[in-house]
């Protein structure tokens, strides 16, 4: 006798093309991976993620909602129902909206069997075990009056029961057909040959009679294949729940004499070994004094299937970390999962039978609501972030996606929203940006920030036509900080700064470090406020108030310079490179101080990038030249030495002096190569004029940038080798800064040139910070008194003063003094009447070419 669905239900053939066979292997794929996210939490999380898990809980929630023939309900441990899918509507008459949120007990009574129903349900919550299936006769509130046959299992969350599931089919029809029959007096023959069902008799233990349906449902050929074997032949050695089936079989067949009969699941195995579910009626029946038993077994593999994926999916509806929600075609709620409850504090009751959008501040929004709802009637399905509310006011990011469940002829039957709280996620996403927007010692906006908040602000000034001013700081000596007071010193400091220039500005403004010791700070809409040089004013005040760090204290300053939008760029790179040229030119003209941008800088940064390339071309395009001026000895008028000083024959710009390149060359690192030109082009010629007659010692410069080379000593030594001069011809002038650089190894490099024989000389004596100390331990040979204090000699009593001093001490550690840029015979004279040994100068002669040289100073005698 097979069920027959009610009308209204979900037709089997519309149910067929939701799980046709090859959905079905899917599903049993499906049941398995479930079962794995049910032990494992994680695994949970992941299925129940994204679109993979919303397909799932689709078919699921299909499943569930729209399975034909079981009626499936959930009640909670007050007894109230919290799920009611469309099959309990069908045959017990009550809607969904009306049913949850009720007491079960006030929807279905189950006559006189109310208590032992009550005692099922409290068996199961107290033990936590599903009940065997069995027949119940129920009265709904509607008044309907019919028999199902019930399935109970318990869903847990956090290993405690949260609900009990009730699945009933509607067995009516066929409870009335039996009743029918018995009261006809049927002929139990025809009845037992023809039933669609297979019926065994048996008489004690053993099978006396079997027809043709049990002879196909085992799989056996003939009637004696089956008559006179017994229920142990049919079944496997143990039942699912691990009991021997012999022993499981006897017990039932105990409770079906005991009740007359009895219904029961039971796993059967066929002829061919293969194990399959059916649904076991066993009724005793007393024929001539013999009590007799007939089972009626019906294969129920489709049911089973369906009721254990059912299972799953209420678990996994359950105990999913996304927050689930279910509408049925109308849009309004059928159920909402714990998950749900969590994240948006609204309980089930309140929310069953309104639209989705109660939950979501965002949905709303109409406008909103309506692009989302116009994309999921669409395409199915939609995604995407939104801000939610919960009950209790607090807003938060949240995933949402939504999909769309269809019947066989594409009408919405549902609507499953995935709902997920992704603050944590935002938060951290949150942090990594601002983590790569920002400095980290400082906190403050770094490059990649100051940039992007440039660019919109640019977008901002052109719009509404107003200016912007970038301030582009670089303190003064901070390298001096660091080095004497160690890094952590210099952090701390850069932090103090850093607070300290953010007190400076306005909120709208922005102060960012680009690294090392540069900040950078923007000023929007500087047109209404503080002229920029105010703030500049204030920014220089603030930065050189004293510091205190770790029982340090220290003064330190800081040079800007500043561009402005729309006057100095237009575009980012512009403006900060120009603010860039300006703090260059500040820091030019010393510590402490700003400087606004002008062209005029612009264009000596566009001559010193062309002068930098074409100094590039110049060795190899033999541009270079030197020029020779004299060194005279003081007491006996003759010449003792020689400066070799370098000119460009530039091919445009004409000869030029070291002053308009050397900076430039030393900048860029070309001051390496080109002297090392330098030094092999004086070794020759000097090598040149002494084998003419006349050893004269060359004096060749040696810049800083040289001499901290690696190679230096190679080079020196190579230059000599190749022209074949003693190293007592070669003199090299150091500046006082190589000196002060004593950490760098200065000091030994200059004992090994010494060493070799090279004299070296101090070049600019007096300009810079050498002390006694120095000089007493550094192996020099000779002092070159600044032309600054030669100039003013005779007019300036204390530059008198200096070269006085400067002459007593030379002579106290034994060292030639020569004075540099004696031009007239005042200052001649008054060198000589001090002691001075040496001098240079266009009092004798400026520099001249080597032939121009050779021919004033150099004929034979
Ligand atoms: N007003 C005045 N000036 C006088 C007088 N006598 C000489 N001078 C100038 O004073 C400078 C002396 O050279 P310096 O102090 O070594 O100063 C040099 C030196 O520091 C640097 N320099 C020159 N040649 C080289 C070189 O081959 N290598 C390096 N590294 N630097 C060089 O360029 C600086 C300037 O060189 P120059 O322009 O040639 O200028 C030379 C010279 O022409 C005088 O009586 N009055």
């Amino acid at each position: 006798m097979a069920d027959t669905p009610k009308p209204g239900s979900t037709p089997e053939s519309e149910l067929g093309s939701q799980h046709p066979e090859s959905q079905r292997h899917d599903e049993r794929a499906l049941s398995g991976n479930l079962s794995n996210a049910l032990v494992h939490e994680n695994s949970t999380r992941r299925i129940a993620s994204g679109n993979e898990a919303i397909d799932v809980l689709s078919r699921f929630v299909s499943a569930i909602e729209y399975t034909p023939l079981v009626a499936i309900q959930s009640i909670d441990r007050t007894g109230i129902v919290r799920f009611w899918n469309s099959m309990s509507t069908t045959i017990y008459g009550i809607p969904a909206r009306e049913a949850i949120g009720r007491r079960l007990s006030d929807l279905l009574q189950h006559q006189d069997k109310e208590p032992e129903f009550a005692d099922t349900i409290d068996h199961i919550w107290q033990t936590g075990q599903a009940v065997l299936p069995r027949d119940w006769q129920i009265t709904t509130s509607a008044g309907a009056n019919l028999w199902v046959y019930s399935t109970m299992f318990p869903v847990f969350r956090e290993k405690k029961i949260h609900q009990i599931f009730c699945m009933d089919i509607d067995i009516t029809l066929r409870k009335r057909e039996e009743q029918a029959l018995l009261a006809l007096g049927a002929n139990f023959r025809t009845l037992f040959d023809r039933s669609a069902d297979a019926i065994l008799l048996i008489e004690d233990n053993y099978f006396l009679e079997v027809n043709p349906a049990a002879l196909t449902l085992f799989g056996y050929a003939r009637k004696s294949d089956l008559v006179g074997r017994n229920s142990n032949d049919i079944s496997p050695t143990t039942q699912p729940d691990g009991k021997p089936s012999s022993e499981k079989f006897s017990q039932m067949l105990e409770l079906a004499h005991q009740n007359g009969n009895y219904r029961f699941d039971w796993l059967h195995v066929n002829a061919s070994g293969e194990t399959f579910w059916t649904e076991v009626l066993c009724t005793e029946i007393p024929i001539d004094s013999k009590a007799l038993l007939y089972i009626v077994v019906r294969d129920i593999r489709e049911r089973k299937h369906a009721e254990q994926s059912l299972q799953l999916a209420a678990q996994v509806f359950e105990n999913s970390q996304e927050g689930i929600l279910i509408a049925d075609m109308n849009q309004r709620i059928v159920s909402i999962n714990r998950a749900l409850s969590d994240i948006t504090g609204y309980t089930i009751d309140e929310v069953v039978g309104k639209e989705p959008q109660s939950l979501c501040v965002a949905m709303r929004d109409k406008a909103q609501f309506k692009t989302i709802s116009d994309e999921v009637h669409a395409h199915d399905r939609w995604q995407g972030e939104l801000w939610g509310r919960h009950c209790n006011g607090r807003g938060f990011p949240l995933w949402l996606s939504i999909s769309v469940v269809r019947d066989s002829h594409r009408n919405v039957v549902n609507y499953i929203a995935i709902m997920t709280d992704i603050s944590d996620r935002k938060a951290s996403e949150e942090q990594m940006r601002h983590m790569a927007e920002h400095d980290f010692l400082t906190g403050l906006p770094n490059r990649v920030l100051l940039l992007d908040r440039l660019q919109q602000a640019i977008a901002v000034a052109e719009r509404n036509a107003i200016k912007l001013a970038l301030l582009f700081l670089d303190l003064d000596r901070f390298k001096h900080i660091n080095d004497s007071f160690g890094h952590h010193v210099g952090d701390k400091l850069l932090q103090a700064i850093a607070e300290r220039l953010t007190k400076c500005v306005r909120a709208i403004d922005t102060v960012s470090r680009l690294g090392g010791d540069e900040f950078v700070i923007m000023l929007v809409d500087v047109g209404r406020g503080e002229p920029i040089s105010h703030i500049a004013d204030n920014v220089l005040n603030a930065v050189s108030m004293p510091y205190s760090i770790d029982g340090n204290d220290f003064i330190i300053t800081t040079c800007i310079g500043i561009s402005t939008y729309p006057n100095d760029g237009t575009d980012m790179d512009t403006l900060i490179k120009n603010a860039d040229t300006a703090m260059y030119h500040a820091k030019g003209n010393g510590t402490n101080r700003y400087q606004f941008f002008d062209d005029e800088m612009n264009r000596r940064v566009v001559e010193r990038t062309l002068l930098e390339n074409s100094l590039r071309s110049a060795l190899k395009s033999s541009e270079f030249v030197l020029e020779y001026q004299p060194q005279m000895d003081m007491r006996t008028g003759q010449i003792v030495g020689v400066e070799a000083l370098i000119r460009w024959a530039h091919p445009a710009l004409g000869l030029m002096l070291p002053s308009r390149f050397i900076a430039v060359a030393e900048e860029c690192g070309l001051i390496v190569p080109i002297g090392d030109w330098v030094m092999r082009t004086a070794c020759l010629q000097a090598k040149a004029w002494q084998d003419n007659g006349h050893p004269l010692v060359v004096s060749v410069n040696l810049s800083v940038a040289q001499f901290h080379q690696k190679s230096l000593l190679k080079s020196i030594v190579d230059a000599l080798q190749q022209a074949q001069l003693a190293p007592q011809f070669l003199e090299l002038e150091i500046t006082e800064s190589i000196l002060m650089d004593e950490a760098k190894g200065g000091i030994d490099t200059l004992r090994v040139l010494r060493n070799i024989g090279i004299r070296l000389a101090i070049d600019d004596f007096g300009t810079g910070f050498s002390s006694l100390s120095y000089l007493k331990r550094i192996p020099i040979n000779k002092l070159k008194i600044d032309q600054s204090f030669v100039r003013d000699i005779t007019v300036d009593p204390e530059d008198a003063v200096i070269i006085n001093a400067i002459i007593v001490m030379a002579k106290s550690l034994n060292l030639t003094v020569i004075a540099e840029g004696v031009e007239t015979q005042e200052q001649y004279r008054f060198l000589q009447a001090h002691g001075c040994d040496e001098y240079q100068g266009y009092y004798s002669s400026k520099a001249l070419t080597a032939d121009m040289f050779a021919r004033q100073f150099l004929q034979p005698s």
